[in-house]
């Protein structure tokens, strides 16, 4: 239990794992939660299935004397995140609600303030969430780092260039489904800094649908021609075909290693009986698709949207994690109230295998607070468009534009794991 500022006490929850059975605590913080999210009352089974995928993962809640119901609440587990050329233990948090009588008072500060005061001391150099707001999280020194696209495919028109499928498909067997697709999601969200992996409880709500969602699914898994997995899609059914003859189907996910297991998981797609349209709500914003198409019209492409906002807890271990594609050096001063990224640093790209970040007394080259720094990490945000918006400065000229060729990605950073 902690007391930080604003007088409210914090407690932490471990939430039950065993599925029928959460305990009252637990079943108490998550129609707590589903309230303040305007989910309505969760059924007994939702609740066991909730407090079942929680199984692991730390809940927070705020409490106020005489009520067994938190006031607020928030969830976090410990995620891996890829960066350009490695990875790094992350933070992730959601669930953070406040009952609607207890709005703007500071809960929101209180369980995050403490969740992230935990993260910082076990050591975790990021954190990230995805937000319902966009003005939320900037102050809590959080700077958006990714975004998405929607797509929508007329799949009638989509002619593949090539025309010849290759490798195998086959239907994965939902009890299966997440041991046999963990390694073709860990090697495909590699080649997109900021992809974020499945905890237990998201591959299970994939397949599922989760709680908020019983509509069928289906997942689909294609291998190679020597029988190794590539790649793998799950979708369900937005519209059926009953009214107009021609379905719409949602993906839910697709992940693939190679350019043979995308291609292959679209023709799918895009071969389906009853269907007429495929649309995926957080795809990458370079998908590849329209270049596989004989008509890349037959591909509409959405606005972007907002995704993972990140924090930076630790500048040596966050900026020593990821790997750059110049030889460079540059000093960062960063303003963190919160004190976590303050400092002045030195980030010395010269080995390119063991980059260096260290606290440095040297005239900055850049001046930004936590927020800009966060948004800049991934090489998703250019440090030059930041200073154009005044929200990073230039201490010594063309220096935004070193620091843009220092953290630039070598692909567009992407997470399609909303949280
Ligand atoms: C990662 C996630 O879980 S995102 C999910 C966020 N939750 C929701 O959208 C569920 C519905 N909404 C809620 O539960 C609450 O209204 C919350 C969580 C958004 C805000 O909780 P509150 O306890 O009211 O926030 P709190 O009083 O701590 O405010 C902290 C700061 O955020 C500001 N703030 C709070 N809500 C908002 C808002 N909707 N828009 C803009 N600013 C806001 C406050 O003014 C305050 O600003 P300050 O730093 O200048 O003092």
């Amino acid at each position: 239990m902690s007391t930080p500022a604003g007088g409210w006490q914090v407690h932490r929850l471990v939430p039950s794992g065993t599925e029928g059975a959460p305990d009252a605590d637990t079943a108490t913080w998550i129609r707590a939660m589903s309230a303040a999210f305007l989910g309505g009352r969760p059924t007994p089974e939702t609740i066991a299935a909730q407090a079942s995928m929680m199984a692991g993962q730390r809940l927070r809640g705020v409490y106020e004397p005489g009520d067994t119901a938190p006031v607020a609440t928030l969830r976090s587990w410990d995620a891996r995140m890829s960066v350009p050329g490695g990875e790094v233990a992350a933070d992730a948090i959601t669930s953070i609600g406040v009952r609607s009588t207890h709005r703007r008072r500071g809960l929101l500060r209180a369980v995050l303030v403490d969740d992230l005061a935990e993260a910082s001391r076990a050591g975790t150099p990021v954190a990230a969430l995805t937000s319902t707001q966009g003005s939320l999280y900037e102050r809590f020194g959080f700077g958006l780092a990714t975004w998405t696209r929607a797509l929508t495919v007329d799949t009638h028109a989509a002619t593949f260039r090539d025309p010849d499928p290759t490798g195998r498909l086959r239907t994965l067997d939902p009890a299966g489904f997440a041991a046999a697709s963990a390694p073709v999601q860990d090697r495909a969200r590699r080649r997109h800094p900021g992809s974020i992996d499945r905890s237990a409880a998201s591959w299970n709500a994939l397949v599922t649908g989760g709680v908020y969602d019983d509509s069928p699914r289906y997942a689909i898994g294609w291998s190679d021609a020597t029988g190794r997995p590539a790649g793998y899609v799950v979708y369900g059914v937005a519209e059926g075909w009953w009214s107009t003859g021609s379905a719409r189907i949602a993906v839910h996910d697709l992940q693939a290693t190679t350019p043979e297991s995308y291609r292959e998981l679209w023709r799918h797609l895009c071969s389906l009986d009853l269907v007429g349209t495929v649309s995926w709500s957080d795809a990458s914003v370079d998908e590849p698709l329209p270049w596989l198409l004989a008509d890349p019209r037959a591909v509409e492409t959405g606005t972007s949207r907002e995704m993972l906002w990140l924090r930076i807890l630790d500048v040596p271990a966050a900026f020593g994690a990821r790997r750059y594609p110049v030889t460079e050096r540059i000093v960062l001063a960063v303003d963190d109230p919160a004190g976590y990224a303050a400092g002045t640093w030195l980030l010395d790209a010269g080995d390119p295998v063991e980059p260096k970040v260290v606290a440095t007394t040297a005239e900055p080259d850049v001046a930004l607070d936590a927020a800009a720094l966060g948004s800049v990490y991934l090489g998703g945000v250019d440090p030059r468009v930041l200073a154009r918006a005044g929200r990073l400065s230039e201490r010594t000229p063309g220096a935004a534009g070193r620091l843009a060729r220092l953290l630039a990605a070598p692909s567009v950073p992407w997470n399609g794991i909303r949280f």
